[in-house]
């Protein structure tokens, strides 16, 4: 379970986060959404480790990231694409995450099967269309098997295939009992994907609830999105 309890992120005084609540449940997706800039990427890079909290906490079943034994076991993420050097193969990229995380290199054959980059393997990175891209940052992300997957706007600039992609796996992540927490702001998509949605805007959390909850009393979970953070002409 991922716990997100009053973290606040203050960039010189101005605070990018401020007081940001929520849960997200094993065998569950969390549509984490809100508009550009609304503090979704700063809240998952502290949760990842990767930014230090001005204030508040964020766990794993009560550990932070950095106090994991095994982080890679734990926690998968997909955070600003693929992170693999443009002139690595593909495989290479992914043994070289398993190695250095204690990870067996047997990993590599399943998550590229899994994503279906089997065939294109040996292919060096930079030649990968945006999907294959996210494609292989998915396969890096499932590498040790996480408990706990968090993608960060993983559909953005995917085709039809490629979204309709990301949504089965997704859902199939939940299927299996992890902890997904998916951020984005295509309300569409979440309303097809997500099960309990948190929304968010400039910094604050303006409503945690299951899809029906959030949606509750709209048409859709769009209109309730946009009557929860304040007007549609944005
Ligand atoms: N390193 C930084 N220094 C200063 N301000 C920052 C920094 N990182 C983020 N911010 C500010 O914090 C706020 C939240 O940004 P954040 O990237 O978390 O939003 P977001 O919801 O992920 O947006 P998007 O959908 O555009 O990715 C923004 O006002 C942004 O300008």
């Amino acid at each position: 379970m991922i716990q997100i309890s009053n973290l606040t992120k203050r960039y010189r005084g101005a605070a990018a986060i401020q007081d940001v609540t929520f849960t997200a449940r094993p065998g569950r997706v969390t549509g984490f959404l809100g508009p550009n800039g609304a503090g979704k990427t700063t809240t998952l890079r502290i949760l990842l480790g990767l930014a230090a909290p001005t204030g508040g906490t964020a766990t794993f079943d009560g550990r932070r990231y950095r106090d994991l034994r095994a982080p890679l076991r734990t926690v998968g993420a997909l955070l600003d694409g693929p992170g693999a050097l443009p002139d690595r193969r593909a495989v290479d990229h992914l043994t070289w995450i398993a190695r250095s995380n204690g990870i067996s290199p047997r990993r590599v054959g399943a998550v590229l099967e899994l994503v279906g980059l089997s065939d294109v393997r040996r292919r060096r990175v930079r030649t990968f269309s945006l999907g294959m891209g996210q494609r292989l940052g998915i396969a890096a992300a499932l590498l040790g098997d996480p408990e706990v997957v968090v993608l960060d706007e993983p559909a953005n600039g995917l085709d039809p295939d490629g979204i309709r992609w990301v949504r089965t796996q997704t859902r199939r992540f939940a299927a299996e009992g992890r902890t997904v927490l998916v951020s984005s702001h295509v309300m569409a998509e979440m309303a097809e994907t997500a099960d309990d949605i948190v929304i968010i805007d400039k910094g604050r959390v303006l409503a945690t609830g299951s899809l029906a909850e959030v949606t509750g009393g709209h048409a859709s979970l769009e209109q309730a999105f946009f009557a929860t953070i304040g007007g549609g002409a944005r």
